[in-house]
């Protein structure tokens, strides 16, 4: 079986107020991104490994492999508009079989078993996410009244998302659509369930300043 990994790093950052985007900034002196490819560099799976990178950031992307001796082989492909495009781009870049994992770079705490438990769910199944169960109660709004959910039933969504390229390659034909959050959303909207692996509390998406802190003490542990 063909492992493949792309790794989403062609967003801007607004939430994150920096003027260097999140995924290029230092976590333990060393950027974001370099974590989240090396922990995919680690796994049992030994994916082939694509970043999505603004065509903008790409001669940026290779002084900072030079600078940090980043040595980790791995193939550059265009961003688009929103992280649907960027995904995509990479998607129509592989060609033939293979089982295909997508996660943001800006999730740098992944584990390596993380990793392989995807895959070998997806391979097993067609298709696996990462998520973990809600630990706070949980609402839904609806105009202006509350009502609460059975948090049991709750997920929260991470990635590694991993699916076989033959569902990704269906799925991607699709015209973008706003309500396409994750690649799972791109994937059930063509009629297919979806299967929840285990997630980590640790895997958490740099999005805001305080997340960075965060990532910081989690490294420390
Ligand atoms: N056009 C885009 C938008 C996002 N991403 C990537 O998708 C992941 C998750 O997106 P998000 O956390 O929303 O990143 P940004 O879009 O950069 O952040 P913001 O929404 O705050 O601008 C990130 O690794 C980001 O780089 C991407 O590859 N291409
Ligand atoms: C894909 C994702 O990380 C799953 O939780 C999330 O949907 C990305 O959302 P963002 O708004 O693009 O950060």
């Amino acid at each position: 079986m063909k492992y493949y990994a792309i790794i989403v790093a062609g967003g801007s950052g607004n939430r994150m107020q920096t003027e260097t985007p999140k995924q290029f900034l230092l976590l333990n002196n060393l950027p974001v991104l370099m974590h989240t490819v090396k922990a995919f560099a680690l796994s049992d799976s030994q994916p082939k490994i694509l970043i999505v990178l603004n065509q903008e950031q790409h001669n940026y992307w290779a002084r900072l492999c030079e600078e940090f001796n980043f040595r980790i082989p791995h193939e550059v492909i265009s961003g688009g508009t929103e992280r649907f495009h960027s995904v995509k781009n990479a998607i129509d870049s592989i060609e033939g079989e293979g089982v295909v994992a997508i996660h943001d770079a800006v999730r740098p705490l992944v584990s390596k078993t993380l990793i392989d438990n995807c895959f070998n769910h997806a391979v097993k199944t067609g298709n696996a996410i990462a998520a973990v169960q809600s630990s706070d109660s949980v609402r839904l709004l609806k105009g202006e009244k509350t009502s609460a959910l059975n948090r049991d039933e709750i997920y929260l969504v991470q990635t590694p998302q991993t699916f076989s390229l033959a569902i990704l390659k269906e799925a991607y034909q699709q015209a973008f659509n706003a309500n396409f959050t994750d690649d799972a959303s791109v994937v059930e909207a063509i009629g297919y369930d979806i299967n929840i692996t285990e997630g980590e509390r640790n895997n958490i998406k740099i999005t805001y300043p305080i997340d960075l802190e965060l990532a910081e003490l989690l490294l420390k542990k």
